[in-house]
């Protein structure tokens, strides 16, 4: 899958990806009112509603894109519905051939590590029949138990062909409480960029390692360190446009090849017809606006990128 995933960054020409968050209050009106008609205002008319919303933007934007990153967290709100939303967003963004990226930051004992990793990459018996529950393509993965806590994880992408982002310095203000603490004089983020590059020389694609790691974009030289750490990890870096990360910030997340980083913005796109700078779409031309704010976001990259 780090193949499928490098081989579109190189095609589409954008190291990006769409994080698809619905929350209820980006959804415009009228896609609410119309599932809401449907399902009253319930679990499955919110569930519903992202759905359209979601198909809607990937509608607009899977030609200029190489992948997705559907968070989970946004879904499970709304319960089973919810889930069933999440499912049929990951199936749909499949069927585009778009690289889907499971943000379930998953991690725990080895046992229960096994479940979720076949839940959400892997496949499933029962009985005499096999099944293919959730099928992202990667998924996030929380590092914080250790190696038994991540060997499952490993273990399913090696049979599976699939692929990781381990946490390894997280975008927010506060993620310096631990991830910074310095053991014997380095900090634990380093440490774990260490850890990914050791799980991930033994999982190599043909040119990058499908164990790759995220890192922050609203931490630029942490991020310029972790580049040398992990020159093989493919790093997933959220933090772009909402959290305030921009291309500038970014070039050094990057291998000189122009490879090893895919960027993701999930507000920035998907309400980015609430923004000023695309207002004149309208909430009636939601999805137009997601593709304008994609096609800003390349450029930017691509320029910082082009200017290093
Ligand atoms: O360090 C991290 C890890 C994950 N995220 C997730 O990425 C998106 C960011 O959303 P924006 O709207 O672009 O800010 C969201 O799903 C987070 O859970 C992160 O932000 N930082």
């Amino acid at each position: 899958m780090i193949n499928k995933l490098v081989e579109k960054i190189k095609k589409t020409g954008a190291p990006i990806v769409v994080g698809l968050d619905p929350m209820l209050s980006y959804i415009p009106e009228h896609v609410q009112k119309k599932a809401f008609a449907e399902y009253g205002e319930t679990l499955e008319g919110a569930a519903e509603a992202i759905w359209q919303f979601n198909k809607e933007i990937v509608d607009k934007t899977y030609d200029l894109i190489p992948a997705v990153k559907p968070q989970i967290a946004m879904y499970e709100q709304f319960g089973v519905p919810g889930i069933m939303a999440f499912k049929k967003t990951v199936d749909y963004c499949k069927e585009k051939d778009l690289v889907v990226i499971g943000d379930i930051k998953r991690g725990d004992i080895g046992s229960t590590s096994a479940a979720y990793a076949v839940g959400h990459l892997g496949r499933v018996k029962v009985g005499s029949k096999e099944y293919v529950p959730f099928d992202e393509d990667f998924a996030t993965v929380n590092p914080y138990l250790g190696s038994d806590g991540l060997n499952p994880f490993i273990d399913v992408c090696k049979s599976e062909k699939k692929g990781l982002f381990i946490l390894v310095k997280t975008s927010n203000p506060s993620s310096g409480e631990f991830q910074d603490q310095l053991i014997d004089g380095r900090p634990l983020y380093e440490l774990v960029g260490e850890k990914v590059a050791e799980w991930g020389e033994q999982c190599m694609g043909d040119e990058y390692s499908y164990i790759g790691a995220v890192v922050g974009a609203t931490y630029p030289e942490m991020g310029k360190v972790l580049r040398r750490v992990m020159p093989k990890s493919y790093i997933l870096v959220p933090g772009y446009g909402a959290q305030g990360g921009q291309g500038k910030d970014l070039v050094h997340f990057f291998n000189e090849d122009g490879l090893g980083a895919i960027v993701n913005s999930s507000r920035g796109i998907i309400a980015a017809y609430k923004q000023e700078a695309y207002a004149k779409f309208g909430p009636a031309n939601f999805g137009d606006a997601s593709r304008a704010a994609v096609e800003a976001m390349v450029s930017d990259i691509s320029q910082a990128l082009a200017g290093r």
